[in-house]
């Protein structure tokens, strides 16, 4: 990974709104997991969400997909609003790719399977056509070599960057990645955040739940620290590094930094 943090960092952030969160709350059961949420996300920018285990992070990104549904307040993504009877969902899931922890493929099918069943099912694009584009994510990810190769045959960092070529190539305007890095080996791990460094570099806007500090050091314009349900704070990584303002940030960074 580079030592520098991405130097055009500034250069790639648009004006342009991609999500806007506003007093978003979200229940499960009795249980309030997420307190009057407020977040605007312009595009390019690339934002890591970190905070203790249980916090909401998962649930909250969650929400930007519709994997969850909130309750109350509004959230737009592309200046649809997502609304709880599903009318938008087709329209949100082209907009936002997401990539889980544990990859999610289908064990099933090839690796060119995987990356090809969405375009041709849900985009309709035809076969040849989606196995090219396929090919040129994979390429990206630098696994062509593995196209005709099930999941279970590759390391869990192969499978996590085919999941990313997978998301790619729904041509998503934003990426959420929950975790992506937290059930690998530790020498796969750099092999992931390089693709998403990549990303990041092409512009793609980026929501990351991650522990891996030194990605946000180096990648993130934006790291938010959620506790309880809540974004406790916000700032671009040198200052939330150098300079947290809530104990509570104190408290998290003293505990994964010296661990
Ligand atoms: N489907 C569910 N039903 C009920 N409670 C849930 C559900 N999913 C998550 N929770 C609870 O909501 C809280 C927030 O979970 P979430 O996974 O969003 O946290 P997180 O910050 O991502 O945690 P971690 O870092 O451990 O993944 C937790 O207390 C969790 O137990």
């Amino acid at each position: 990974m580079s030592e520098q943090a991405i130097e055009t960092t500034e250069m790639q952030i648009s004006d342009e709104v991609a999500i806007e969160i506003t007093g978003m709350h979200k229940w499960y059961g009795d249980f309030h997991v997420l307190k009057n949420i407020n977040l605007q996300v312009r595009r390019g920018e690339r934002i890591v969400i970190c905070g203790p285990s249980g916090s909401g992070k998962s649930t909250m990104i969650r929400c930007i997909n519709r994997l969850e549904e909130h309750q109350q307040g509004s959230i737009q993504v592309g200046g649809i609003e997502l609304s709880n009877d599903l009318k938008n969902i087709d329209a949100i899931r082209r907009e936002v790719g997401m990539v889980f922890q544990h990859f999610n493929l289908f064990p099933h099918l090839t690796v060119l399977e995987n990356c090809t069943l969405a375009p041709i099912w849900v985009r309709k694009m035809p076969k040849r056509e989606a196995e090219e584009a396929a090919m040129k994510y994979l390429e990206r990810v630098k696994i062509p070599d593995q196209a005709k190769k099930y999941p279970g045959q590759l390391s869990g960092g192969q499978q996590q960057r085919v999941a990313i070529a997978r998301s790619l190539c729904m041509n998503p305007e934003i990426m959420l990645f929950d975790e992506p890095t937290s059930a690998l080996d530790p020498e796969m791990i750099s092999e992931v955040l390089d693709v998403m460094i990549d990303l990041a570099k092409s512009g793609m806007t980026m929501l990351c739940v991650t522990h891996e500090m030194g990605f946000a050091r180096k990648v993130a314009n934006r790291v938010i620290f959620m506790d309880g349900g809540e974004i406790i704070e916000e700032n671009e990584p040198e200052q939330f590094f150098t300079n947290p303002k809530s104990d509570r940030t104190k408290l998290f960074l003293s505990q994964i930094l010296h661990h």
